[in-house]
């Protein structure tokens, strides 16, 4: 979660069997190497169910058992809708039956909301979420999250039914905030947040506890989640199934880190402008991040992409680099996984921080640590959060 800090910028601030390749029967007597397809495990309930129902017509019936575990084979998609200028992207969700509008952030593991036990002069114009219609509280939880851009929460934690474009975590940690700070309060459209990174760094004490993803995982079709934000309208996220709808070509993977807790990945060269030749490297540790508004890179490529648009300047009362209204801005395009995926200039054109001035969307990592691939960059591909594999992958796609 990090929207912009700045005074005059806007305030802005987720079963396989091993599938042996087809058997191949060349025309030609040529070599084939055969390229595994990836493992792709069968639902055990599901195969149960199949086999029963093909032989129900000898009489066999279906145990309630397996049809009841199938059943447990889970997909869905929620719409993702962007607040103004894109600064995040809200999501409903039902939380004991009531319907918040969550920040979903592949950059934190935390679901906290607003709640009855959210100060009201703290929480006014929020949903907020009742814990005494269906919560059981986890009694002596805490938790307590600070963000990248200085905001943070805190409060007790409940077990309660949340679901997400259908998917139902029955039992899902919520985290009701008793204090927010004030950048959650300014924000009306956000009733919380709902992290998506790996459940190791979510905060809750004695017992760390699972996202919304790790707790649903093992009843979904395929264990991830896919991101299709967009520019200025409504995108979504999609849980257990890659929708082919949503891009165009193939999916290039990268492989994920999870060390630091984050989805993160080593970024390539780059170009600036039409040319999508890339040259150089984007150094140092890349996180995938739909908390995060903007797009956080080195300086060196800051620097250089800058470089390319006449009146732009690093301006220290607004916190990052500003350009002349009047400015049409180059692509920005960056090599993943041996793939070239370009963010248009348009979309780093962010937004006004007054009559002649825009804030870009481009800005540098320098003091953060890392690179942060926001909604900038991810509002340009379709990209999936997989965990089919036997480590974790990122995969982009084309829009
Ligand atoms: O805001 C966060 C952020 C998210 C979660 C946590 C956290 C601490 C403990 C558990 O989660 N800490 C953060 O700081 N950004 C973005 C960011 C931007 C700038 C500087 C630092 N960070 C994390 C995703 C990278």
């Amino acid at each position: 979660m990090y929207g912009l800090t700045t005074a005059a910028a806007l305030v802005a601030t987720a079963g396989y069997v091993l599938a042996a390749p087809s058997a191949l029967v060349p025309r030609k007597t040529f070599q084939v190497s055969q390229i595994a397809k990836g493992k792709v495990f069968i639902n055990g309930p599901t195969q149960v169910v199949k086999t029963h129902q093909k032989y129900a017509k000898l009489g066999a019936t279906v145990p309630s058992d397996a049809a009841a575990a199938a059943a447990a084979v889970q997909s869905g998609s929620v719409a993702a809708n962007p607040e103004q200028y894109d600064e995040s992207y809200l999501c409903p969700v039902s939380v004991g039956g009531q319907t918040l509008n969550l920040d979903f952030d592949t950059g934190s593991a935390d679901l906290w909301v607003f709640s009855t036990v959210t100060p009201s002069s703290e929480s006014t114009g929020h949903a907020r979420y009742n814990p005494s219609t269906s919560g059981t509280l986890k009694s002596g939880y805490k938790w307590n999250i600070s963000y990248g851009d200085g905001s943070g929460a805190s409060g007790t934690v409940y077990a309660d039914k949340v679901v997400v474009g259908g998917v139902t975590a029955t039992s899902q940690a919520v985290e009701a905030a008793t204090s927010v700070s004030a950048q959650f309060t300014q924000d009306t459209n956000n009733d919380g947040l709902l992290g998506l990174a790996f459940s190791s760094i979510n905060t809750v004490t004695p017992q760390q506890q699972t996202t919304f993803f790790d707790t649903v995982k093992p009843t979904l079709a395929k264990p991830l989640f896919a991101v299709d934000l967009k520019k200025g309208t409504a995108g979504s996220y999609q849980f257990g199934y890659i929708d082919s709808s949503k891009y165009t070509g193939s999916i290039t993977y990268t492989s994920v880190s999870t060390a630091n807790g984050f989805w993160q990945f080593t970024a390539g060269g780059y170009s600036v402008g039409t040319s999508t030749t890339t040259s150089g490297s984007i150094s140092g540790a890349s996180i995938a991040d739909t908390g995060t508004t903007l797009l956080y890179l080195p300086d060196a490529v800051v620097t250089a992409y800058y470089a390319k648009v006449s009146g732009a300047k690093y301006d220290s009362t607004q916190g990052g680099y500003t350009f002349p209204s009047s400015s049409t801005l180059p692509n920005f395009n960056v090599n993943i996984g041996g793939t070239v995926f370009t963010v248009p200039g348009s979309y780093i054109k962010f937004a006004p921080v007054s009559s002649t001035t825009y804030f870009g969307g481009i800005q540098s990592s320098a003091g953060i640590g890392f690179n942060i691939f926001g909604d900038i960059f991810l509002k340009a591909v379709y990209a999936i959060f997989d965990e089919s594999q036997s480590t974790p992958r990122l995969g982009f796609a084309k829009q």
